[in-house]
């Protein structure tokens, strides 16, 4: 009461202290009943002299057992406010955060700031409610904290409208940025002993769009395309999809399929399609994600086993044997996930639950998968990644050597445009075996090796032409 009253008034410093020493004197002296009375009227009368308009917001629900998002997002935008300049800062330790500690205002410490030219004053404010948090089953430590927003009555409109907004916006995004990525994954039996479906750690994978060796334009292409997702979630509204997009990434070994997963500041959920028992398993696990996140199943072709494939005939009769022999548990340690069980996760009900979800398969032969699975809406973006070509190289060229030019370059683009060589290869070649060892030396490696494999192919080549001739002269 006695900090409202000071903030309606725009006491500061020692005005308040000698303020909160009468109020202690008044508390002591002053039974309950005929306090409420007091504070009441006292409150009447301020707002009949003050022309201040004051929002507070409460750090805890209700129920006292969680904090409230409005004011950790104030929380976070104030501390990019009040770091620069408030006298007395708060140092937290905060769970999951990038930083170690994370600065906020003090309590009964107050920042000023302004939006359109309308100044406003953020107050950190602490009570005392021992009495009120026993009886309410609050959070016991006595204390109840509260950022509380003043502004000029004239402003109401700006700051109610446009204001506020902003403030929870950009702080939602500052949080967003300060905490650490989570890498999550599934389990086998469905939850973790914490009764969680899913486990996490830091993730914090260093590789970045930037470092990926493919073609630029396709780079570009699909870094556009990432940030309008990002950027879209009016777009999605107007049209009537949920705000989800689906990538197919397709190719050979060690051309960066998974590393692309990592493209966002997002957590990323990697799922272990065969871990998850059943359909129902599979919906609950995605309905447990984040927004902001990425879903990555990896493999996709060899996690749905025979269900997801395209079928022939034959197969769905061993199908069918296979769902009976599952009936009798002959085959009981094999995921009971289906085709279907996997389309309706993917774009079912379910996945307009929450924002912002980027859904990834990754597969070494897309022709085995079945048409519906990779549907445009399914999988919205059909990437391919390929072998290592000259501009590929010359990005882990910059990235391992530190080049961006050598005499043999020359060389090395006609080897790469005529041999097929992934850039996990690639780099294994360009990483430099110990620290004397000079560029010259990895370029050689790394030429050598192509003619190597150059060499390789055309032997294999000869030996299917020589096989084949024999094979009509039989015939
Ligand atoms: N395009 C690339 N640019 C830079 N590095 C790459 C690229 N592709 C692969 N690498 C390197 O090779 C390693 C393996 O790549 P990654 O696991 O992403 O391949 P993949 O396509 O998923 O292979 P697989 O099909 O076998 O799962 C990466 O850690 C990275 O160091
Ligand atoms: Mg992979």
């Amino acid at each position: 009461m006695v900090l409202e009253t000071g903030e309606i008034l725009g006491l500061t410093g020692s005005t308040m202290t000698t303020l909160m020493f009468f109020w202690a004197i008044y508390k002591q002296f002053f039974p309950d009943q005929l306090r409420v009375y007091i504070e009441e009227y006292v409150y009447k009368m301020m707002g009949w002299v003050s022309n201040s308009v004051h929002i507070k917001f409460d750090e805890f629900t209700g129920e006292g057992l969680k904090r409230t998002g409005a004011y950790n997002s104030i929380r976070n935008y104030l501390s990019s406010k009040s770091t620069p300049c408030a006298r007395r800062l708060k140092a937290n330790e905060t769970k999951n955060s990038k930083a170690l500690v994370v600065l906020s205002l003090d309590d009964h410490e107050a920042v000023e700031d302004e939006f359109e030219g309308v100044m406003v004053k953020w107050s950190s404010n602490v009570a005392n409610t021992a009495n009120q948090s026993n009886q309410n089953g609050n959070n016991n430590s006595g204390e109840r904290r509260y950022l509380t927003l003043s502004f000029h009555e004239k402003h109401r409109e700006i700051i109610t409208k446009s204001y506020l907004g902003h403030v929870l916006s950009e702080g939602k995004k500052i949080g967003l940025k300060n905490t650490e990525r989570k890498l999550y994954t599934n389990s086998s039996s469905c939850y973790y002993s914490d009764g969680k479906m899913w486990s996490n750690v830091p993730f914090n994978h260093p590789a970045t769009l930037e470092t990926l060796a493919m073609d630029p334009e396709k780079k570009e292409e699909i870094k556009k395309d990432l940030i309008k997702f990002t950027k879209a979630k009016d777009y999605y509204k107007k049209v009537g999809k949920p705000w989800k997009r689906g990538y197919l990434l397709f190719g050979p070994p060690g051309t960066g399929k998974s590393t692309m997963a990592n493209f966002l500041e997002y957590d990323v959920y990697d799922l272990e399609l065969t871990a998850v028992n059943d359909n129902l398993n599979l919906k609950k696990l995605l309905l447990d994600t984040t927004s902001k996140s990425i879903i990555v199943i990896e493999d996709i072709d060899c996690s749905l086993g025979l269900a997801g494939k395209k079928r022939t005939k034959n197969e769905e009769v061993e199908e069918e044997d296979y769902e009976e022999k599952m009936n009798t548990h002959e085959v009981y340690e094999r995921s009971k996930v289906t085709l279907s069980g996997l389309l309706n996760a993917i774009d079912g009900l379910w996945s307009a639950c929450t924002d912002e979800k980027i859904m990834i398969f990754t597969t070494n032969f897309v022709d085995n998968l079945d048409p519906a699975l990779i549907r445009r809406g399914r999988m919205d973006n059909h990437i391919e990644m390929s072998y290592c070509r000259f501009e590929g190289f010359k990005v882990l060229a910059k990235n391992y050597l530190d080049i961006e030019a050598h005499e043999f370059y020359g060389e090395i683009k006609q080897c790469l445009e005529e041999t097929d060589m992934s850039p996990a290869d690639v780099a294994e070649n360009l990483m430099r075996k110990s620290d004397e060892e000079d560029a010259d030396n990895c370029l050689k490696r790394l030429i050598k090796s192509l003619e190597e494999e150059k060499e390789k192919v055309r032997k294999l080549a000869e030996e299917e032409t020589r096989e084949g001739s024999e094979e009509r002269k039989q015939s």
